[in-house]
């Protein structure tokens, strides 16, 4: 999802600071004193310059060796004890913390987010950002970023220090550096593109994982569950080619910088030893010299091997903040709560993808409290978008809906939905027991209660045969339950609920009859005494709507009662006679 290619070190560092977030000053503190430790470090390899001077001279003097000796042994307890406190920060919970507050973040922005928005995400890419990606973009806090540290601050200063001792060979050192920039900006280019393809390669695998899994008996009924899952075999490839690539691409700069070293090496060896032959440098300094650049190798190829984490981060951290950045549908002043629960559609436009292909086109209907309304149309023409529009799935492009005189944009999400319940033709239910499964839709609600909603829902009878009665665990019952069963369920979760409005959408479509008869005795409780919008395939079970809205390509074409539209509207009357005459070749 990120559009960046490349962060540079800064921005990274910016990156981290809000990741932080109240933890910042904790982390600054820590990078602080790593890079203290890393100074005094540098500073302790470079005494070894004056330390073999003075040991190796023609007349040693033991005072001047155990000075340089013990200033070396001081800057490296400086070092030691400093490293020690700036790993205060990961050794001491800080990044536990870290990590937690930010899934608290992102579980809050996915709670309000649009459900809009939230549908443009795969499952499994949802899944990654809160997964994979927390912990990716947090890895480098702490001993990475020490690391990093240890890298770009010892060599600085044992070059700087060089200057001191011989200008030359200082100027070596500088002229073949830099050559390790090319090759940073390669690795980084390299890096930062796989981490991006990874990711998107990546969370495709786990949605297809997903989808796979949940699909499994459709592909077993059509015999695609071994290679044949294309999709999922895809994905897996796709995601290996790109760590193969990746690989491959970035093997070179790393052996070339690990060969840097070596070459510092040689034509430190090379000139220094002309220099020595002359006479213009001390084979001491030389040899002092050697020792500690021969110390640099180390660091210096682990600094690219360092860099893909911080790319691992960045782009992790673009794909949580591109999900943090999205904004919340906003309440507007004044907030207000509906008293009365008449519905109103007045001139209402939308457009998915915000464009001038309008899903809906100029909606203009009322509906009185108390009453029945129901939608139709051929599959497609908007029936479920107009419900959506209701619950505020997002902001309608154009026009208002209203309940009870008031604007739905001027209700929380909260107060909207405490009036509004939704029954669906697909109903979730979550892997905990069925009282609970019931009792979200009212957490204070006594059994008593449930039970009362469940006798309604004419569900009470086959929960008290589940094995544990209503404490039976949904995830046990392994998908044993009818589609008829879920449904008078989740009608049991809106009765319980109460709210003056109900949403049917389709709750009967997929059910054969006598779940259906069951199912429908169980909506005429929960209709009783609500204002309720039906979205019905069968006309048959919308004759005695109050209201009936006929929908064509997003328009509404006819509204009225059944005697009224089977005469004015065409659309409707052929749908009837093509309903009647299948229920004749049924029956
Ligand atoms: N999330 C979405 N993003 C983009 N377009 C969408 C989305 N959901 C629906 N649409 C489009 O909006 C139009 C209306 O869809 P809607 O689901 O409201 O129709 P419907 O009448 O309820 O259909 P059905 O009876 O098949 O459920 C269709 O053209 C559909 O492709």
């Amino acid at each position: 999802m990120t559009n960046k290619k490349f962060s540079s070190l800064y921005e990274v560092y910016k990156l981290s600071i809000e990741i932080a977030g109240e933890y910042k000053i904790g982390f600054k503190r820590s990078l602080l004193l790593f890079f203290i430790s890393f100074v005094t470090l540098g500073l302790a390899f470079a005494m070894f310059f004056p330390l073999l001077k003075a040991i190796f001279s023609s007349q040693p003097d033991i005072n001047e060796i155990i000075y340089w000796f013990s200033f070396m042994a001081l800057f490296s307890a400086i070092s030691i004890i400093t490293k020690w406190f700036g790993h205060d920060f990961d050794y001491s919970g800080y990044i536990v913390e870290i990590t937690n507050d930010l899934r608290v973040k992102l579980g809050k922005k996915l709670r309000n987010m649009p459900l809009h928005t939230l549908s443009k995400y795969k499952t499994g890419e949802l899944n990654s950002i809160l997964s994979a990606n927390v912990d990716e973009s947090i890895l480098h806090m702490g001993v990475i970023s020490a690391l990093f540290m240890q890298i770009t601050v010892v060599p600085s200063v044992v070059v700087l220090f060089t200057f001191f001792i011989d200008y030359r060979l200082a100027l070596i050192m500088l002229v073949i550096l830099p050559f390790a920039i090319p090759l940073y900006i390669i690795k980084r280019k390299v890096s930062i593109e796989e981490k991006k393809d990874f990711n998107d390669a990546n969370s495709n695998l786990e949605s297809q994982l997903i989808e796979y899994i949940q699909g499994l008996p459709v592909l077993r009924s059509v015999n695609q569950v071994g290679k044949n899952a294309k999709q999922l075999d895809l994905a897996v490839k796709k995601v290996r080619t790109i760590q193969e690539d990746g690989a491959g691409k970035s093997t070179l700069p790393l052996l070339i910088m690990g060969s840097l070293v070596e070459i510092i090496l040689l034509v430190l060896v090379f000139l220094g030893g002309i220099w020595v032959e002359q006479g213009s440098l001390a084979l001491i300094t030389l040899a002092a010299l050697l020792v500690v650049v021969s110390r640099l190798t180390e660091p210096l190829t682990l600094f690219l091997g360092v860099i893909p984490v911080f790319d691992t981060m960045d782009s992790a951290f673009n794909r949580i903040k591109t999900v943090l950045d999205i904004k919340s549908l906003k309440t507007y002043e004044p907030k207000q709560e509906a008293k009365s629960f008449d519905i109103e559609f007045e001139n209402v436009f939308y457009s998915y993808d915000k464009d001038e292909t309008y899903s809906l086109k100029n909606i203009n209907f009322k509906i009185k409290q108390n009453s029945l309304t129901a939608i139709v149309g051929h599959s497609g023409c908007g029936k479920t978008t107009i419900t959506k529009m209701l619950m505020r799935y997002d902001d309608v492009s154009k026009g208002s809906v209203k309940i009870g005189d008031v604007n739905i944009k001027h209700m929380t999400q909260k107060e909207l939905m405490k009036d509004i319940s939704v029954v669906f033709q697909d109903v979730y239910l979550f892997d905990d027991t069925v009282l609970n499964n019931i009792k979200m839709a009212k957490p204070k609600a006594t059994k008593d209660e449930i039970i009362k909603a469940c006798k309604l829902a004419n569900c009470h009878d086959f929960i008290q045969n589940l094995p544990n009665s209503y404490e039976t665990n949904i995830g046990d019952l392994g998908g044993n339950l009818s589609g008829g069963e879920k449904q008078r369920i989740s009608i049991a979760r809106a009765i319980l609920k109460d709210a003056p409005i109900v949403i049917l959408d389709e709750p009967t479509a997929s059910l054969d009859t006598k779940s259906e008869l069951a199912v429908q005795k169980a909506i005429d409780s929960l209709v009783k005494n609500r204002t309720v919008i039906v979205i019905a395939h069968r006309l048959s079970t919308i004759t005695h709507a109050d209201n009936i809205l006929v929908m064509n390509e997003g328009e509404i074409i006819q509204q009225g009662k059944h005697e009224q539209i089977i005469v004015s509207s065409d659309l409707y009357k052929n749908m009837w006679e093509a309903q009647t005459r299948t229920k004749v070749w049924n029956s």
